[in-house]
């Protein structure tokens, strides 16, 4: 069976971290979401998989290359314009023939485990199938209504209680599902929304069933989601291996995953889970605690304490910080001193709506320059090549190129 997998879109909600990058290559585990879902397909013997790319391609496209590397073979489809996921499933169109009497789709920005994706694989029926779980807070998902496994309705992101059934945005379609998306209407939204083609299904008198799953899969709706999705991960992961250089006068304790090259200098306490890149250089006298991934190519100096966060590559950090519950993205460099206050249920206004977010310290995105002694307020984001020189408090969110004097 072929995958189509949708990653054109950025991912707005996970600003700033999609300034420079979709949210399928948020790392989670220090693998892009992306990776995850392609081992996953590739455990249930899917390698033939049509990619459709747009926001941020290149990135995507340098990485998994033409998908050898990760025992499948990867065709790419350019969406120009991100006009929703219907528009998107159309672009695959002409490498669907006549041997494809039905083909998996899935969202690229959701971590699936393998037995996710053979949930629905073994019981998929009708003219389309939608795999869903089962959630308590269903706001920003698409919710099911159904008569044992026949779907009556599918209601995109409506508040109210109408459904806890929600779509995962996996599904198994046939070939009809392109002439139906041809009759898709643009929504409120302004998108052709894949949902819209079910409900017209639906609404046609076709069978669109709804498949049940228990088995993982978790979503980021926001950036501060990753903190969670990482922490699940990591907890799950098995087979950790150290395999860089670990000095005398080290203590690990619990799954600790450290990479090749890295060394990990004396004095240093590490709890896992936490997972250590390639090419890091961390210590003497850091302390590392749960549920922590650091990328590749970072160094952290002595007596800065990182705890509950992501660190993504190429960043230096450097003595005396206290990091967490936060994200960092790539090529940051902090100074010494760097402080990032935390707090629980913070409010955080995201276009014009407030959103709950759990503990939280930060969020920076890419390339941005700190100086000593910096203190960032809770919930404060930092987004692309911003510079903060020395004794500074950050209070409010730095958009792009800010200078804080
Ligand atoms: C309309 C629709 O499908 N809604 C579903 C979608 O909402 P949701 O709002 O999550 O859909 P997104 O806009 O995030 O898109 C899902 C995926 O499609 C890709 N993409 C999106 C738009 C586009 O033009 N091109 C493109 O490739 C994105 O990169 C992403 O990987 O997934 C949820 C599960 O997470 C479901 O509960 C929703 O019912």
């Amino acid at each position: 069976m072929k995958a189509i997998i949708l990653a054109a879109g950025e991912g707005l909600r996970c600003r700033p971290l999609t300034l420079t990058r979709s949210k399928v290559m948020l790392p989670i585990a220090n693998r892009p979401i992306l990776e995850h879902v392609i081992a996953s397909l590739e455990k249930n013997g899917i390698t033939d998989i049509i990619l459709i790319v747009g926001y941020e391609k290149e990135r995507i496209m340098d990485y998994f290359e033409d998908g050898l590397n990760f025992g499948v073979k990867i065709r790419y489809v350019e969406q120009k314009a991100q006009l929703g996921t219907a528009h998107a499933i159309e672009q695959a169109k002409k490498f669907i023939g006549p041997e494809d009497s039905e083909f998996l789709v899935l969202n690229g920005d959701n971590l699936v485990e393998p037995k996710t994706i053979a949930d629905l694989i073994k019981n998929y029926g009708g003219v389309a199938s939608l795999l869903t779980v089962r959630m308590e807070e269903t706001a920003g998902y698409g919710v099911v209504l159904k008569e044992k496994n026949k779907v009556t309705r599918i209601l995109e992101k409506r508040p109210g209680d109408l459904s806890r059934i929600v779509n995962t945005g996996i599904y198994v379609f046939t070939p009809q599902i392109f002439e139906t998306i041809e009759k898709t209407p643009i929504s409120e939204n302004g998108e052709y929304a894949i949902t819209d083609t079910l409900q017209i299904m639906i609404d046609e008198g076709k069978t669109v069933t709804s498949v049940p799953t228990e088995s993982k899969w978790l979503d980021a709706v926001h950036s501060w989601d990753l903190l969670k999705a990482n922490a699940i991960v990591l907890n799950s992961s098995r087979n950790l291996k150290v395999e860089g250089e670990v000095e005398e006068g080290v203590v690990i304790r619990g799954k600790v995953a450290i990479g090749k090259n890295t060394r990990i200098r004396s004095g240093t306490y590490i709890v896992g889970p936490v997972v250590i890149g390639d090419n890091c250089d961390i210590g003497p006298n850091v302390v590392i605690l749960p549920s922590t991934t650091i990328g590749d190519n970072v160094s952290i100096r002595s007596f800065t304490e990182i705890q509950n966060s992501i660190i993504m590559n190429d960043c230096r950090i450097y003595s005396h910080g206290q990091i967490s519950n936060s994200i960092i993205g790539s090529n940051n460099t902090i100074g010494s001193g760097f402080f990032v206050e935390e707090k629980e249920g913070l409010l955080i206004t995201m276009n014009k709506t407030l959103h709950r977010a759990p503990r939280l310290g930060t969020i920076f995105g890419d390339d941005n320059r700190i100086g000593n002694s910096v203190l960032v307020k809770a919930g404060v984001t930092i987004a692309v090549d911003c510079q903060v020189e020395s004794g500074n408090t950050i209070y409010r969110d730095l958009s792009r190129h800010s200078v804080v004097l």
